[in-house]
Formats: structure tokens, C-alpha cells, sequence
């Protein structure tokens, strides 16, 4: 058995207390092996967490990671003008190299910014599984499937891709990655192609993931046209199983929430996106009493415009305030549940907490940093105050992917070189 001991640091448990330990990892299995003292001289390798805070590592619950390409490319738009006008013209010239160099340039930032897990509804899937598989990450992946503006051919083309797309990648890299059936949202897929597609999702085992009540322009038309409300469809259409997530949930009302606590429905909150193109802000104190599991996530680059959960805990706590009126609502021990063991269950990978026998998976915060100091509560800490540029070490499945910030299953220079290069040409593509 090949080993690692992670030493020096104070560890964060998965009841958000904070100890001293050593902790040591069993690499070939990827978990955790023990927590003690002086484990470093049982280990073949070690990782310094001296004035360290060692934490499971961040779980993203929802993004589109190529989107890179498109960070700064549109801004200062509502959802509907900034996909139709300048995303999905965009969109549509993505190849598969413009993809990888997306790909690797986020979970670049994935690594650099102690996210070890991530959920991603996006084209060219198994681009995306192979670049994930090489950089070290774990993910959940699957194909977003659109109906608004296709023919019916086409429609079923894109969606048998997506089921397609979750069979193939299902499994891969030992293991670390896994799929889901991803139609994009319940207004942009035609109900007769969710009723017909989600039982075929069922029957390869693979959850459903979309995103739901995001704008009060998605709520509008499936209460017209359905006379419900968008949960109540998406039940209808068998999209609110206990295994299912959906991005957003901001314009949820009582009757919706009751719905997904009843069903163990996952909500991922994106509290960034939803400021930035001001869809509004999720309930989520209120989700959080009903016993809904609500994780976190980025959305894509372009509508963030990074993708840090330190960021998004920080953005969660303080939205979360201000959205039910009361300081004490959202406080840091919800945040950073969301972005560890929330995002991990929201999503159905089973990460996201320190204890034996759990994935070994890390990011270890630096926290001797003007910033950090005083040390009176790391939770608070760890919600409001430290950055991306804090983590120092990110592990994912026992195997060391960033050590002293230097990234080692990707060549920085050359990414960035890479995704400069495709983002022009795209854009350039785009523009012709
Ligand atoms: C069909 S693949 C995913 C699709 O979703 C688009 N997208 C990015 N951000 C959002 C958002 O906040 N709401 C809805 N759709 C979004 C992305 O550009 C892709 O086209
Ligand atoms: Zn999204």
C-alpha cells in the first residue's frame, strides 16, 4: 500500500469542529486511513499543513467548465438577452479542441482553488471526461439537451446523445467520474421529449439534472401553458426523484419547497450567477428548515466570472441574509456544509467529509495570511474571509494534484497559453 500523511494541520470534521491531527491517506485505495499523531514517518509521502486548516475538498454542484472561453465575453445582461444574443451564437462554433482547452483552463481553477468534485451539464462530453480523468479530478458529466429551435430529428438526435453520453462516460477513470441525464431546463425541452426521455434516463440508472425556476420568466410560461408550477411539472414529468438536482431554485414558492423536501429533490444554489444577471434570490434559509439538501455551485465562468467556492460560500452566506431579511439566516456553518457534504449528497458522490474510511479528498488552507488573523472561529474563516489564493495543497482521491500551489497533473503555462489561443479563434468564428 502506497501512503501519504497529511501533517502539522488542524482538520475540519464533518460535525464543523476543528482538531489537530495528522492524517493519513491510503493512495491506491484513495481514503482516508486515520487521524493521530506523528503519522509521518508511517507514510511513503508527506504534505506540510503547519498553520494549516485541512478540509474536504470543495464541491461544485453546478457548472458549464468550458465556459471559460467565455469569461468576460458578455456581461451586464439578463439571463434570456445574455444567452440569446451573445452565449448561444457563440456556443454554437465549439469544437472539441475549443472544449478541452476550456475544460483544462477550469479545472485548472477547479485545483488551484481547492475544488476536488464538480457537476458540469455541457457538449463534447467525453472531451470533458478526458480531460478530468487526466487532471485528477472527480465529476458527475452529462450532455445538455435543447429542443427550442430544432427540428423534431434533431431533437431526438440531441437527446439520444445525451442518454448516449451518460452510458459511455459512466465509470471512468476508476470510478471518478459519473453521469447524468442533463435536459437544460423545463422551458428550453419541449415537454413531449422529457416524458419520453427521462424514463429512458431510469432505466440506465443515471440521475436527471436541469436547471429549474431560475428567472420569473421561466415561472411564467409553465403556469400558463400547464397550469402548475414548475416543481409540480417537473414532478409530473418524473424529474423530482431523491436522486435528481436542479440549478437555481430561486422563484420557488411553499407549495414547491414542501415538494422537494417530500422527494429529496437536491437544490444547487449559484448565488453568483443569480446576482450578477439579477435573476433574483433563492429562498434558501427556507429550503434549508423544510430539510431540502441545497449544495452549491459556480454555473458556468461567464455568468460568475470564476469558479472559486470559497467565493460562492462567501456570496451564499451573504445573499442568503439579505433574501430573508435576517443576519442570522445563511450563517457559516450552512455555507460550508453546502460547498462539502451538501454539493457531495446534492449531487450523489459520496465525498465531501473527513473520517475514516471516506474519499481522500482534500484542499489545505493557508492560514498564516493577514487576512486569516485572528483565529478565533476557522468556520467563519473558512465562509467569509479566506480565498482561492489561500489553498496550498488540493487532493483528490489520495493522489496529490496541487502541493505548495504548484499544480502537477497540468502544465499552467500551457493551458493558459491554449485557452487564450481557442477563446480568439472561437470568438473570431463567432464574429465571421
Ligand atoms: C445545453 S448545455 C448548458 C447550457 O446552459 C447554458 N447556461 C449557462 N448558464 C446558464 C444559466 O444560468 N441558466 C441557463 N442556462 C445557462 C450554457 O450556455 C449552455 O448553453
Ligand atoms: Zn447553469
Amino acid at each position: 500500500m502506497t501512503t501519504l500523511a497529511i501533517t502539522g494541520g488542524q482538520v475540519l470534521l464533518p460535525d464543523l469542529t476543528v482538531t489537530r491531527a495528522d492524517v493519513l491517506v491510503d493512495q491506491d485505495g484513495g481514503e482516508i486511513l486515520e487521524f493521530g499523531d506523528e503519522l509521518a514517518g508511517e507514510a511513503d509521502d508527506t504534505l506540510d499543513a503547519e498553520g494549516s486548516l485541512v478540509t474536504p475538498g470543495f464541491v461544485n454542484g453546478h457548472c458549464h467548465v468550458a465556459m471559460t472561453l467565455l469569461r468576460g465575453h458578455a456581461d451586464d445582461k439578463p439571463l434570456d438577452a445574455w444567452l440569446q444574443e451573445d452565449i448561444w451564437p457563440v456556443e454554437a462554433e465549439l469544437t472539441a479542441d475549443s472544449i478541452r482547452a476550456g475544460t483544462e483552463l477550469g479545472v485548472l481553477e477547479m485545483i488551484k482553488s481547492g475544488t476536488t468534485s464538480f457537476a458540469d451539464m455541457y457538449f463534447f462530453v467525453p472531451t470533458i471526461a478526458d480531460v478530468v480523468a487526466e487532471a485528477g479530478l472527480r465529476a458527475r458529466l452529462g450532455h445538455g439537451v435543447i429542443s427550442v429551435g430544432k427540428d423534431e430529428e434533431a431533437v431526438h438526435e440531441d437527446a439520444q446523445e445525451g442518454l448516449e453520453v451518460a452510458a459511455e462516460v459512466d465509470g471512468m477513470a476508476d470510478g471518478r467520474i459519473t453521469s447524468a441525464f442533463m435536459p437544460h431546463s423545463l422551458t428550453t425541452v419541449d415537454g413531449q421529449y422529457l416524458s419520453e426521455y427521462v424514463p429512458k434516463a431510469r432505466d440506465l440508472d443515471v440521475p436527471v439534472h436541469y436547471h429549474a425556476n431560475e428567472t420569473e420568466d421561466e415561472v411564467t410560461p409553465i403556469v400558463e401553458n400547464h397550469g402548475v408550477r414548475p416543481l409540480a411539472y417537473a414532478a409530473e414529468k418524473g424529474m423530482l426523484e431523491s436522486e435528481d438536482f436542479f440549478a437555481h431554485g430561486v422563484h420557488v414558492d411553499e407549495s414547491e419547497i414542501g415538494l422537494l423536501a417530500e422527494a429529496g429533490t437536491s437544490v444547487i444554489h449559484c448565488p453568483a450567477s443569480n446576482m450578477k444577471l439579477a435573476s433574483g434570490m433563492a429562498p434558501v434559509q427556507r429550503m434549508l428548515e423544510a430539510g431540502v439538501t441545497v449544495g452549491l455551485g459556480t454555473d458556468g465562468a461567464a455568468s460568475n466570472n470564476d469558479l472559486s467556492m470559497l467565493d460562492e460560500a462567501r456570496d451564499a452566506a451573504m445573499l442568503g441574509k439579505l433574501a430573508a431579511d435576517d443576519a442570522s439566516a445563511v450563517p457559516a456553518e450552512a455555507v460550508v456544509k453546502m460547498v462539502t457534504q451538501g454539493s457531495a449528497d446534492a449531487i450523489g458522490l459520496d465525498t465531501g467529509r473527513l473520517e475514516v474510511g471516506a474519499p481522500a479528498d482534500f484542499a489545505v488552507i493557508d492560514l498564516e495570511q493577514p487576512h486569516l488573523t485572528p483565529q478565533h472561529d476557522l468556520v467563519s474563516h473558512l465562509a467569509y474571509a479566506a480565498a482561492a489564493s489561500d489553498v496550498r495543497h488540493t487532493v483528490c482521491d489520495g493522489q496529490v494534484l496541487m502541493r505548495d500551489r504548484e499544480v502537477l497533473t497540468l502544465d499552467e503555462d500551457a493551458v493558459r497559453a491554449r485557452a487564450t489561443e481557442e477563446a480568439e479563434a472561437l470568438i473570431a468564428r463567432a464574429d465571421d
